[in-house]
């Protein structure tokens, strides 16, 4: 679904990310783990069609991915910032807008809602939600949508041990109808979700293999 090769990202004399190759395939779930500033956000920006690579390419299901790819627009669902957020709007409206966007029925916001436990909050707008509420809005603002690919940057923030159960659920479910899953964590027990770990560090992928693998050298 989704092929990096040789991406680096330049920021100044900063180098971001080091020519990094990366393959995610449909149905897969792949954690980036790494510390501050590794680049994990950069990769992410990049794959999601929001950030061009300095040097380097990126083929997004077969095609070379372009500028503001409408293809890619169409097909990635990315949850990671507050940019979709509305003031005015209230949680429903939030996602009611997203269904009109997309040309999906409204007919599973009321679901989403509940999964979410936004349901008492559907008439709220977003400075009276909670940090994690706004979390849960924009991860059910992603899944309302159609996709073929998710990338999440960081959806363990602000979320309570409940919710991030419940999000584990959503990334394994989501990889199970075939999604391609690309996240990028601190949550080690979150990243044991995915098939695969890549640890990141100083803008290059210093591991990658299982969860057990990655994980235990990390402990190491
Ligand atoms: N727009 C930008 N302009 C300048 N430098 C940037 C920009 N975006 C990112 N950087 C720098 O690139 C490096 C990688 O940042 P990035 O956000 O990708 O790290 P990260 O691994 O996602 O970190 P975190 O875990 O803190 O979210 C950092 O040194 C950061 O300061």
């Amino acid at each position: 679904m989704l092929t990096v090769t040789g991406a680096s990202r330049t920021f100044g004399e900063l180098e971001a990310l080091r020519a990094v190759d990366l393959e995610v395939a449909a149905g897969e779930r792949v954690a980036l783990l790494g510390p501050n500033g590794s680049g994990k956000s950069t990769l992410l920006r990049i794959v999601c069609g929001r950030d061009r690579p300095t040097t380097g390419t990126v083929v997004f299901d077969g095609e070379p991915m372009t500028e503001d790819d409408v293809r890619v627009r169409a097909r990635v669902a990315v949850v990671g910032d507050a940019l979709g957020c509305y003031p005015d709007l209230t949680v429903r409206q939030h996602l009611e807008l997203v269904a009109v966007a997309h040309g999906v029925p409204e007919d599973r916001i009321g679901e989403l809602l509940r999964d979410h436990r936004l349901a008492d909050r559907a008439d709220s707008l977003p400075s009276a939600l909670s940090s994690g509420q706004l979390q849960a809005m924009l991860l059910a603002s992603a899944l309302l949508r159609p996709r073929d690919l998710l990338v999440l940057d960081e959806p363990e923030q602000r979320l309570d041990p409940r919710a991030r159960g419940r999000l584990a659920d959503v990334l394994r479910a989501e990889s199970d109808n075939g999604t391609a899953v690309l996240f990028a964590t601190h949550h080690r027990e979150l990243a044991r979700v995915a098939h695969r770990v890549i640890v990141m560090e100083d803008g290059a992928l210093v591991a990658d293999g299982s969860p057990d693998e990655v994980l235990a050298e990390a402990d190491a």
